[in-house]
């Protein structure tokens, strides 16, 4: 690792694998990489060895540099520009598909409607069309307009047109809604179907209700915070009983919706909200940072699950007006815990002053955003 020996180079690699994989899964992990990197090193007593590996770990690091865990409010992952965070959001849904289909042999999966289909384009290219788990998708949708499958406003018709005809998903795992009835019927039939596929496990049940456990719910954010077809201030969003419920007065258009209800929503492994420019920045912020009891009702702030991973994919335009919570971190790694930032700063004094001294090694790293 630090002096170029084939064994610390297996070793370091190992790390730096790890440091990925472990990241998301426990956050206190990066703290403990850093730790054992540097203890090893120290211990080696090689600080002045070579510059690949710090390259390396800088690249890493630099790939975290956006990436930081409000305290209640989840996982924040705050890109550059659309591209980086379509290509994060392909690879982390990819990871999400694979941890599944290993442990339960299927990937059920709820999207929405709106930019969120275009942001998953990404899965649609190489490597994710070859290399996804397609045959064990089963798709289904947080919230559905309800008009006709073949009609402009249809959620089933822009995932189609822009994700599922463009990869292998089993026709029969797409689960669309009933759209030749009543917003009430197909709010009612889809809930029937998802608790068919309950029973069956295709769906993963709750532990501690009998709510649906969806492996992923994608969800996008509109501007006044609303998130599926769950609006600010409508009863549904006291709904506890049904686990999909229907509106007949959406403030946006088309006006007839169903939806799953915030006790399904809550009840998934995973939930992933996507949001994207200035124009949400205010509701960015009013979902995610420490603001008056008036904003906790807002629809997005009420995506809490219950057992499972919150993670917010952001643009830096949608992310410009959130509090300094997560930048009060000045390293890459938003360390909440203090040792670990000591640790992490120490070890980035470090390797930049070997970097200085190695006559300026080139590494290319994001410009950080205004909330990390
Ligand atoms: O059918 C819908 O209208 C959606 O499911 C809705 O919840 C959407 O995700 C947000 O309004 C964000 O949409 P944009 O990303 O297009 O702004």
């Amino acid at each position: 690792m630090c002096n170029g020996n084939r064994g610390e180079d297996l070793a370091f690699q190992s790390f730096s694998l790890l440091f990925i994989y472990k990241r998301d899964r426990f956050p206190q992990f990066p703290c403990l990489f850093l730790s054992v990197y540097f203890c090893v090193c120290v211990l080696s007593r090689s600080l002045d060895a070579r510059g690949n590996p710090e390259v390396e770990l800088l690249n890493l690091l630099s790939r975290m540099a956006h990436s930081g865990v409000h305290k209640d409010r989840g996982e924040l992952r705050i890109h550059e520009n659309l591209d980086e965070l379509g290509t994060d959001l392909a690879e982390y849904i990819a990871e999400l598909s694979e941890a599944s289909v290993k442990e339960r042999g299927v990937f059920a999966i709820a999207i929405s409607g709106g930019s969120l289909i275009g942001l998953m384009g990404k899965l649609c290219e190489a490597p994710y069309n070859k290399t996804v788990d397609w045959a064990k998708w089963y798709v289904f949708w947080a919230d559905e307009r309800v008009v006709a499958k073949t009609h402009a406003d249809s959620n089933y018709k822009l995932a189609k047109d822009g994700l599922l005809s463009k990869v292998p998903v089993v026709p029969s795992h797409v689960n669309s809604i009933n759209d030749s009835v009543s917003a009430e019927e197909a709010a009612d039939d889809y809930e029937f179907h998802v608790r068919q596929l309950v029973k069956t496990r295709t769906i993963n049940v709750s532990d501690t209700s009998d709510c649906p456990k969806f492996d992923l719910i994608l969800l996008g954010m509109g501007s006044d915070g609303h998130v599926a077809s769950l609006f600010p201030n409508h009863p549904v969003l006291d709904e506890k009983d049904e686990w999909v419920t229907f509106i007949t007065d959406s403030p946006k258009s088309p006006p007839e919706r169903i939806t799953f209800t915030l006790p399904v929503i809550n009840s998934a492994s995973n939930v992933v909200v996507v949001v994207t420019g200035e124009s949400k920045a205010e509701a960015v912020h009013l979902a995610i940072d420490d603001v008056g009891a008036d904003c906790l009702s807002l629809p997005a702030r009420l995506v809490q699950p219950t057992k499972g991973k919150l993670a917010w994919f952001l643009d830096k335009l949608a992310a410009s007006k959130l509090d300094e919570e997560l930048e009060k971190c000045d390293y890459p790694l938003c360390m909440k815990n203090k040792v670990g930032a000591s640790v992490q700063k120490l070890f980035l004094v470090l390797v930049s002053f070997r970097m200085d001294c190695d006559g300026g090694i080139v590494v290319h790293r994001k410009a950080s955003p205004s909330g990390c």
